[in-house]
């Protein structure tokens, strides 16, 4: 369903990423790592169209997106969402969350998920049904983002991140910022909801244990060039890459 073909980009001189390919199957998980400064964000970035790739193809449901201009664009774009590491970047801070949570909703009024079909006028109703798939409480409705802890926040960026129910959903670090109880509880939301609802997830993050958790394949970037790409179940066999292997030394010291 997204297929990463050839891909280069550069700011000014800064070469970020080199000849980037691969693709993600209906369903899966791809896990990103990569360390800081790799260009894991930057991919993120130009699947979401929110940047130009300088060569190479970005084709989404077999669109290619790096074609696309306005219009078009625009209503493609209702299929790939995104959940950052810092949830206030997608929630207002001056609106009840559950405001927030249906505002892509309101933006793409064409847009019908099969969990909304009874209550897509319904705007309170669509909130409570998307607050339950995050695992929030509808008291939580009316809090503003300051009210909420960390893990809540996080929660309602989620579940304004499926309310499209998009084929993508890219995730870039999302519980980085998270205690780790927290974050083992946001990882089983996530595994849950990607069958649940059949969503193809991208899962961007520097930490080798929380990728091996959630993923089935595993991709490694170093310096913008992909270097390694794998079955999670292989993570530790012998033919990894040397760089991959540096960075499970890493992990495990
Ligand atoms: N809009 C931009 N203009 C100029 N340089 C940029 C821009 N966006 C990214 N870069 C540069 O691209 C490189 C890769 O950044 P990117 O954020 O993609 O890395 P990352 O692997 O996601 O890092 P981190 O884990 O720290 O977020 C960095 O050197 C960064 O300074």
């Amino acid at each position: 369903m997204l297929e990463v073909k050839n891909v280069s980009k550069s700011y000014r001189s800064n070469t970020v990423l080199t000849d980037v390919s691969f693709h993600l199957e209906q369903g899966e998980c791809l896990g990103l790592i990569g360390e800081s400064g790799s260009g894991k964000s930057t991919i993120a970035k130009l699947i979401l169209a929110l940047d130009r790739s300088d060569s190479g193809q970005i084709i989404v449901n077999n669109v290619d997106f790096s074609q696309l201009k306005g219009r078009e664009l625009r209503k493609a774009r209702r299929h790939v969402q995104v959940v950052f590491q810092d949830p206030s970047a997608s929630l207002n801070p001056k609106l009840p969350v559950w405001k927030s949570v249906i505002e892509p909703l309101e933006n793409y009024p064409e847009a019908s998920p099969s969990f909304l079909k009874e209550v897509r006028n319904e705007k309170r109703k669509m909130a409570e049904i998307l607050f339950e798939k995050a695992g929030l409480q509808s008291g939580l409705l009316d809090r503003y983002p300051h009210q909420l802890s960390g893990g809540q926040r996080q929660r309602v960026a989620i579940a304004r991140g499926i309310s499209l129910q998009p084929n993508l959903l890219i995730f870039d670090e999302p519980t980085s910022n998270l205690d780790v109880s927290i974050q083992a509880q946001i990882l089983n939301l996530l595994k849950d909801l990607k069958s649940e609802i059949n969503m193809s997830y991208l899962f961007i993050s520097h930490d080798i244990a929380t990728v091996q958790y959630i993923s089935e394949r595993i991709a490694v970037l170093k310096e913008g060039r992909l270097v390694d790409l794998f079955k999670t179940k292989d993570l530790f066999s012998a033919d990894r890459h040397p760089y991959t292997k540096e960075l499970i030394d890493a992990a495990l010291e």
